[in-house]
């Protein structure tokens, strides 16, 4: 058995002028399916609206932030949620992961094919020159989408239940990500984007 056959080792993904990484399998206390239905059920979704050139349009799916730190993101001011007992414990897997600290986390929830993220980059000023975002997936597998910002290059990537996915480096300087909507029936998925506000 190699590295490539531990589901999970982070395994670094070639990618021009950033940095990306893998683990098909995030070790947790609890089956995948058990965080899931946790997360679910324990989390006060949102549905937030979004002004995009100058309309409010509700955003095409659910979230809810949770950290020590107010924050920005797409123009909206988030007050955080204080830390669960389950999100403490999903994010000290995490960060044993990647080997390093995240004070926040934004839960995102697709609840069919039709909920999505548009292309964006996680380039606040308050997550630092070169951001490293950990984005942990349960529930429906989704496609991510990777779009350099200049020479338009595009990567795509299934993320699976209980994966976990790494970026940092120059990654969001250069290039775009996002979740396309679905023409098919999708079941759900809920994504953790973990991030470390300076
Ligand atoms: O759902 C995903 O995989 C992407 C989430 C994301 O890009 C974000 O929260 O900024
Ligand atoms: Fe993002």
């Amino acid at each position: 058995m190699d590295l490539f056959d531990n589901p999970a080792a982070l395994v670094p993904i070639p990618i021009d002028d950033g940095a990306l990484a893998l683990m098909r399998q995030l070790p947790l206390p609890w089956p995948n399916a058990e965080v899931f239905a946790r997360l679910l059920d324990e989390t006060p979704w949102r549905e937030e609206s979004i002004v995009v050139y100058g309309k409010r349009h509700l955003q095409p799916r659910l979230t809810a932030w949770y950290g020590d730190a107010s924050y920005t993101y797409s123009g909206l001011r988030l007050e955080p949620l204080p830390w669960t007992e389950l999100l403490l414990l999903i994010r000290a897997a995490v960060e044993s992961a990647c080997g390093r600290r995240f004070n926040s986390v934004l839960l995102n929830r697709y609840r069919n094919g039709r909920d999505s993220m548009g292309m964006h980059s996680d380039d606040e000023p308050e997550l630092g020159e070169e951001p490293v975002i950990a984005s942990l997936s349960f529930g429906t597998t989704r496609g991510f989408v990777l779009r350099h910002k200049r020479n338009k290059h595009t990567l795509k990537l299934d993320l699976d239940d209980g994966s976990l996915l790494l970026m940092s480096g120059q990654l969001q300087r250069n290039w775009l990500h996002g979740i396309n909507k679905s023409a098919r029936p999708l079941g759900e998925r809920i994504n953790l984007t973990f991030r470390y506000i300076v």
